[in-house]
């Protein structure tokens, strides 16, 4: 049995997620998790909400709420759909925890030590009219690199090259709009990634397969311009984790904290001590610590593509920079972006259909099928209604619904709701077997390298492989000829169900538990051996015909929802 540790990028607190987000991340994490765990293997699913920053503070403001009282009941909210989605983390945490707190400043006290963080004193935008600092965020302008016009003191969106507020062009504080922004001096901390320069780069050498997209934007901070730069690890807030030195004060940085991207990726361990503190498992460090048993443990981490600097880069930077044996990440399996009907979707614009909306038009299933098949993997993919109305129709309905509706209520009809026994598999159904034995390899090769539209693309050709049969085998009429070939059919057909059942799970886990049910199976065990597993069905077992799995989308029910989410949401 293989251990795998599992991340997702932690969605940010400022609003709900959109589908782009869904898929970027949380999704395909949860894809993995479900199938290492339906092949027997020990997982540890981790996530949580990304809590500091001047985000947080800017939405709890236009709330009219304290930011500590926001973030808590967003947090709730964000926990409740995803279990909507069927998210099945072991623990969904805070990067606001007292647990990430004291990891953080751990970090930072033994980072100082070794010598990897730097003081210096530097100029900041200072707003008289809003009477603050202007960090990432709170502050707007034109990007040096790209000439986009809302670049933010932080990243630009469009171009995603790092910033600092000083490099804007054209400043304007986002909270009143002030332009009359003075240079102010104040002291910060910067990790020192330019030192580390050679060891990261070895180490990512060292990786093995990792996707294109994730090593390119590796790469390009390495190397691009003068290199790997050394960041600003402190911000003049009042929300975020105070700076210390672990547990002591750090002389000259009162009343600072640290930036949300130092502490956000050390929540990924933090998690894990949460999950033991709320009594769901006893032991963090043989996931975390390779001292203590981590270094067998597989971990993978799911995010996208605007997230990979700071898990190539910054996170082992903090991670290799600590000399410490804390686990390191083995793969990084990074996304494109989602798009949404002919544009982008947008939190900070309401652009979209969002993670709530979702679910009150269609069960999570149908979204994760879509989603999952048209994952944003090797470039950006657009959702639009029409093509996702054709997918479930298409896979969900005709397929897949359609093969379980026929072959249960024939059985009914013909021979009550148990496997008939009679007659014996001949050379069609020899042929067929042959056929899945040959897909089910190719189903698990994708799965295990995390091809997520070739996973999805398979598993619908499992699907179809049984309608094709069905099809010709035409048990219906063999029935009038021969009931005993007739019984073989069905009873390779309910066997069938059964096996989509399993390997259904990981995408669309409602519909398996329905087809679970139906059959009364107690458990879903991996096939390891497919002919075995398409006679694990014995003749007498009793079933129940399921409701409709899927419904289809109507042009008109699709034409209210495209008119529907064509604006922003309010
Ligand atoms: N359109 C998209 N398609 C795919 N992944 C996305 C998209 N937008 C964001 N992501 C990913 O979603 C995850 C969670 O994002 P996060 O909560 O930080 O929001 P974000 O990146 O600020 O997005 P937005 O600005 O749209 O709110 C991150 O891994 C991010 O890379
Ligand atoms: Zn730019």
């Amino acid at each position: 049995m293989a251990r795998h540790l599992i991340t997702s990028a932690i969605p940010y607190i400022n609003g709900i997620k959109h589908l782009g987000n869904l898929v970027g991340s949380q999704l395909p994490a949860d894809l993995f998790a479900r199938y290492q765990r339906g092949r027997g293997h020990e997982v540890l699913f981790l996530c949580a909400t990304d809590e500091h920053g001047t985000p947080a503070e800017l939405a709890a403001a236009k709330a009219g709420q304290p930011v500590a009282e926001y973030c808590a009941e967003m947090h709730d909210v964000q926990a409740k759909i995803a279990q909507g989605f069927r998210l099945s983390f072991d623990h969904f945490g805070r990067s606001s925890s007292p647990q990430n707190q004291k990891l953080t400043q751990h970090f930072a006290g033994v980072l100082a030590d070794r010598g990897l963080i730097r003081e210096v004193s530097e100029t900041q935008m200072y707003s008289p009219t809003d009477g603050r600092y202007l960090p990432d965020r709170y502050i707007e302008g034109t990007c040096p690199n790209c000439g986009f016009e809302s670049a933010r003191g932080d990243q630009c969106d469009n171009c995603t090259k790092q910033l600092d507020p000083v490099d804007l062009i054209n400043p304007h504080s986002t909270i009143s709009g002030a332009t009359d922004l003075e240079m102010r001096e104040t002291k910060h901390l910067y990790l020192r990634q330019s030192t580390m320069k050679d060891e990261l780069e070895k180490w990512i050498d060292t990786r093995e397969g990792w996707p294109v997209l994730t090593t390119s934007i590796a790469k390009k901070w390495l190397n691009d311009g003068d290199g790997l730069q050394d960041r600003g690890i402190t911000r003049d807030l009042d929300w975020g984790v105070p700076v210390k030195k672990g547990d002591a004060d750090w002389p000259g940085m009162e009343g600072k904290v640290f930036y949300v991207w130092f502490d956000a990726p050390i929540e990924y361990i933090a998690c894990a001590q949460e999950w033991v503190d709320a009594g769901k498992g006893d032991d963090w460090s043989r996931w975390w610590r390779t001292d203590a048993g981590a270094e067998d443990v597989t971990y993978t981490q799911f995010m996208g593509k605007d997230n990979v600097p700071f898990h190539t880069l910054s996170f082992p930077a903090t991670i290799l920079g600590s000399g410490e044996p804390w686990k390191l990440v083995d793969y990084i399996k990074s996304f494109n972006y989602l798009n949404y009907e002919g544009g982008q979707f947008s939190t900070s614009r309401g652009r979209g259909v969002f993670m709530d909306q979702a679910l009150e038009v269609l069960p999570s299933d149908y979204w994760r099928w879509w989603l999952l098949s048209h994952a944003p993997e090797s470039s950006d993919a657009e959702f639009t209604w029409e093509n996702f109305q054709a997918s479930v129709n298409k896979d969900l309905s005709d397929v897949l619904g359609n093969f379980v509706s026929r072959v249960t209520k024939f059985c009914r009809s013909k021979f009550g709701e148990e496997v008939p026994a009679g007659g014996s598999y001949g050379p069609a159904e020899e042929a067929l077997i042959a056929e899945l034995t040959e897909r089910l390899t190719a189903y698990q090769g994708h799965m295990d390298a995390i091809e997520v539209r070739k996973a999805a693309a398979e598993l619908r050709a499992i699907w179809a492989a049984g309608n094709e049969y069905l099809q010709s085998a035409a048990p219906w009429a063999a029935f009038k000829e021969d009931p005993d070939r007739a019984a073989a059919i069905v009873r390779l057909s309910l066997n069938l169900i059964r096996l989509y059942a399993v390997l259904s799970a990981p995408f669309i886990p409602d519909t398996s538990d329905v087809l679970k049910e139906a059959l009364k199976l107690d458990s879903l065990d991996w096939p390891e051996d497919l002919p075995e597993a398409l006679n694990a069905l014995a003749p007498g077992a009793t079933f129940t015909v399921p409701e409709n799995l899927f419904r289809k989308i109507a042009d008109e029910e699709r034409e209210d929802w495209q008119a529907r989410f064509s604006g922003t949401r309010g």
